[in-house]
């Protein structure tokens, strides 16, 4: 049976360029959230131990096997006792490749979940602004999700939730939660950042979570902060501006459920109209 509501904390801090600063820091800001709001899970932001860009990935990597920050994130879940969805971190994995990667621990922190990011964040914005993210990091080629008391959770990192097929596939496979640790840049956050994470919930009518850094203007990658949750109605719950903010939610299986009655797009989906016209294009 799954516990009917879930509480939900997403920490944007700011992140720098010192890794065990960025570390002890997540430390006692999951300590102090858990002090101040009990929650069940807690959500960190893309790239949670070094800042974002080509320049960091190769000397911030780290085994998620038995490096520094797995074994931080594993501690710290445990002495809290939450699930700790570990935002990401530039993984090294054994063949030498780089990888975005998220890890989650559960309360006696186990490390149960890794997703590593599938969709890499290759853009160009004409005359403003440019990243290939590929250039140095390999994308992953699993989708991963976790359970946390009974509630089916999915992962994506940041330029992933513009796939709305991943996010379809999760609500398929029964998560009713969907977590993005992402750090969107400011020549799209302002203007892509709230469509899509309320478009994702609208569309599987379940929860959405995505958690940033804070937007620190001195940073070679600039984010746009805002960390969110929205609920299956397409609503914002909570959200931050771009400083240093934790934001928790009281997520409910009822009001989802609720909100699948009422409108039970899932149920009245014409499936067979799709499959026709796949194999007639
Ligand atoms: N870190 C990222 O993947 C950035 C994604 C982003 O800014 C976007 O517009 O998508």
């Amino acid at each position: 049976m799954a516990a009917q509501k879930l509480r939900l904390a997403l920490i944007q801090f700011t992140v720098g360029s010192d890794k065990a600063a960025n570390l002890n820091k997540i430390c006692s800001l999951v300590k102090q959230t858990c002090l101040d709001h009990k929650p069940n899970i807690v959500a960190l932001p893309e790239c949670c131990n070094s800042p974002f860009g080509h320049e960091y990935f190769n000397e911030y990597a780290e085994s998620i096997v038995d490096g520094p920050s797995v074994k931080m994130f594993s501690s710290v879940a445990k002495e809290n006792k939450i699930f700790l969805v570990a935002g990401s971190v530039p993984e090294k994995g054994n063949d030498g490749k780089l990888f975005n990667t998220t890890t989650v621990f559960n309360p006696d922190g186990n490390h149960i979940s890794t997703f590593r990011k599938v969709h890499l964040f290759d853009i160009d914005v004409k005359g403003k602004f440019s990243f290939q993210e590929s250039k140095t990091l390999t994308a992953g080629d699993s989708l991963a999700t976790f359970s946390a008391y009974g509630w089916k959770i999915g992962l994506g990192i940041c330029y992933d939730i513009r796939f709305a097929e991943m996010a379809q596939l999760y609500s398929r496979a029964g998560c009713k939660l969907l977590i993005y640790p992402a750090a969107f840049s400011m020549a799209t956050g302002p203007y892509h950042w709230e469509i899509l994470t309320r478009g994702r919930a609208l569309d599987n009518q379940c929860y959405v979570a995505a958690v940033s850094p804070s937007r620190c203007l001195t940073a070679s990658f600039v984010a746009y902060g805002h960390s969110i949750v929205v609920n299956p109605w397409g609503e914002i719950v909570t959200k931050a501006d771009e400083t240093d903010k934790t934001i928790v939610a009281d997520i409910d299986l009822n009001y989802l459920e609720e909100v699948r009655e009422t409108i039970p797009i899932s149920k009245q989906k014409k499936t067979e109209v799709f499959e026709k016209f796949q194999k007639e294009i």
